[in-house]
């Protein structure tokens, strides 16, 4: 597949607060002998970082990578300047929150305390919470609207109520660089375009936002920068505007699409072509 880079828009933002630059150099990623991905590179000063592409593309594996979860077999990570990777764990998470897909995790504890663990990186070892601890993981659980289920056990909560959950813990976490794994799964429509809503919030005052994505008119409404993965690599990237094109749609996911725009946003649709319409 040939590489398309929108290089004018490299790293664009429609923020009004310019955020710390995440600069990811030809990182490579290797799971169990195989390179899911294979020398990616991107740069997001601030604003929101879509990255796209198909079922196993390595759009998981890339965040892994960016967060230290995984290992990088090559490549680097600089944050605001810095060696990323090289900081030690409790460093990198005052600066990075991950939202990931696993959604079973913090099974024991309520909703309260599944939150105040973004909490941890910022405070000493024994330390308790304190009140400005409380007032961050309340106003966390309001910002996602599960302020009525602080004291529900976790394991009782509905996929999509976890999956705000997670987020209200990266938010608690008050990072200025945001990670999030498919973060509108199991999200009704309503919440979907709420949890979207807040990373361009979060990005006008000054995070860095990067999500993977599937749904593609999402992506095109509400990032400012895409980055397309298939098989590992980087297909193409720059603004939604100019990179999802109904070409560049059939050449990654092997569909047929018509990209309209929208009527006021100016912002791609994508309307798949069923057997109806082909
Ligand atoms: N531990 C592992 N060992 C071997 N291969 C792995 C491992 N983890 C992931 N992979 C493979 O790496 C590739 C990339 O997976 P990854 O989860 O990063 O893709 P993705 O783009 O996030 O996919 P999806 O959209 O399905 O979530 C896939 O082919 C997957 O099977």
């Amino acid at each position: 597949m040939t590489s398309r880079t929108d290089a004018a828009n490299r790293g664009s933002s429609n923020a009004s607060v310019e955020g710390a630059r995440l600069e990811v150099r030809d990182a490579t990623v290797v799971l169990g002998g195989q390179r899911v991905v294979e020398g990616v590179s991107f740069t997001a000063a601030g604003g929101v970082t879509a990255l796209i592409g198909p079922n196993g593309a390595g759009k998981s594996s890339l965040l892994r990578g960016i967060a230290g979860i995984v290992p990088l077999a090559s490549g680097s990570v600089r944050f605001d300047g810095a060696d990323l990777l090289g900081q030690g764990r409790r460093a990198r998470a005052r600066a990075v929150a991950v939202v990931e897909q696993e959604l079973s995790s913090e099974v024991a504890l309520s909703v309260r305390a599944a939150v105040e663990l973004g909490r941890t990186p910022h405070r000493s070892l024994l330390a308790t919470a304190t009140a400005a601890d409380d007032e961050i993981v309340a106003s966390a659980l309001r910002t996602v609207g599960m302020e009525g289920f602080a004291e529900r056990p976790f394991d009782s909560l509905s996929g999509g109520e976890r999956q705000r959950v997670h987020l209200a813990r990266a938010l608690a976490q008050q990072p200025r660089l945001l990670l999030l794994d498919e973060p509108t799964n199991h999200l009704d429509i309503r919440a979907q375009l709420a949890t979207l809503g807040l990373l361009r919030r979060l990005s006008a005052e000054g995070v860095t936002a990067v999500a993977a994505l599937h749904d593609l008119t999402l992506a095109a409404g509400y990032a400012d920068h895409v980055v397309v993965l298939a098989g590992g690599r980087t297909v193409a990237e720059g603004d939604p505007r100019s990179v999802l094109t109904a070409d560049l749609i059939h050449e990654v996911y092997g569909v047929s699409a018509t990209v309209l725009q929208h009527p006021r946003s100016g912002r791609p649709l994508i309307a798949f072509d069923t057997e109806e319409t082909a």
